[in-house]
């Protein structure tokens, strides 16, 4: 797999509503996956032998318009996560500089661990509310499935998930990738 990290950011602005504001979810298994308040890790694990986190990129940056308002700048993490060297998920996740400050050594040294390692630990970090987006890739994204030889016939699904820690919340993004759905609609 050739991905570059000269592309970072590869996020992009994405409309993310409440699931009851989506018109139509997609079939069952899907929707069970982007409902699921379990750690995407644990879930991902049960069905592949080997597990890959794939580093796109991680630092400082502005935010999108409306994808953090309290925060003009955050800690930006976007990952590939990989089953059997399949990227299923690409992953951005925002922690503002208040909450890294409180976890600056857990987060910066990650690395290829996976960041639910961390937040499902230990019950410091609560789940919060999940938002649902379905969007067509454009731009960087969208020359990252192509990268990844994934064809976007149809529009992606994602979630994303808050995370609170001693009053500041961080934000998990997570979008499903066309051998993702492919994948779990034959479950
Ligand atoms: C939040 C979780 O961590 C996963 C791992 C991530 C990472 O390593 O950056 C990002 C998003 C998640 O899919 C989880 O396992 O639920």
């Amino acid at each position: 797999m050739s991905v570059t990290k000269l592309s970072f950011p590869y996020g992009e602005s994405i409309q993310w509503l409440s699931p009851d504001k989506i018109d139509q979810l997609p079939k069952s298994p899907l929707t069970n996956w982007l409902m699921s308040n379990e750690s995407l890790t644990q879930k991902l694990r049960s069905h592949c032998v080997e597990f890959e986190v794939v580093v796109l990129g991680e630092g400082n940056l502005a935010p999108f318009n409306g994808e953090f308002p309290s925060q003009s700048q955050a800690w930006a993490r976007e990952v590939l996560l990989c089953l059997d060297g399949i990227p299923w998920v690409f992953a951005r996740t925002l922690i503002p500089g208040s909450l890294l400050q409180q976890k600056e050594s857990d987060f910066l040294t990650l690395g290829t661990r996976p960041l639910g390692e961390l937040l499902f630990s230990s019950d410091e970090f609560s789940p919060g509310k999940i938002e649902i987006a379905h969007f067509t890739p454009c731009h960087k994204l969208a020359n990252l499935m192509t990268s990844l030889k994934q064809n976007v016939e149809q529009e992606l699904w994602g979630r994303r998930r808050y995370f609170s820690y001693n009053g500041e919340e961080l934000i998990v993004s997570e979008t499903f990738l066309p051998a993702a759905r492919r994948l779990i609609e034959e479950m």
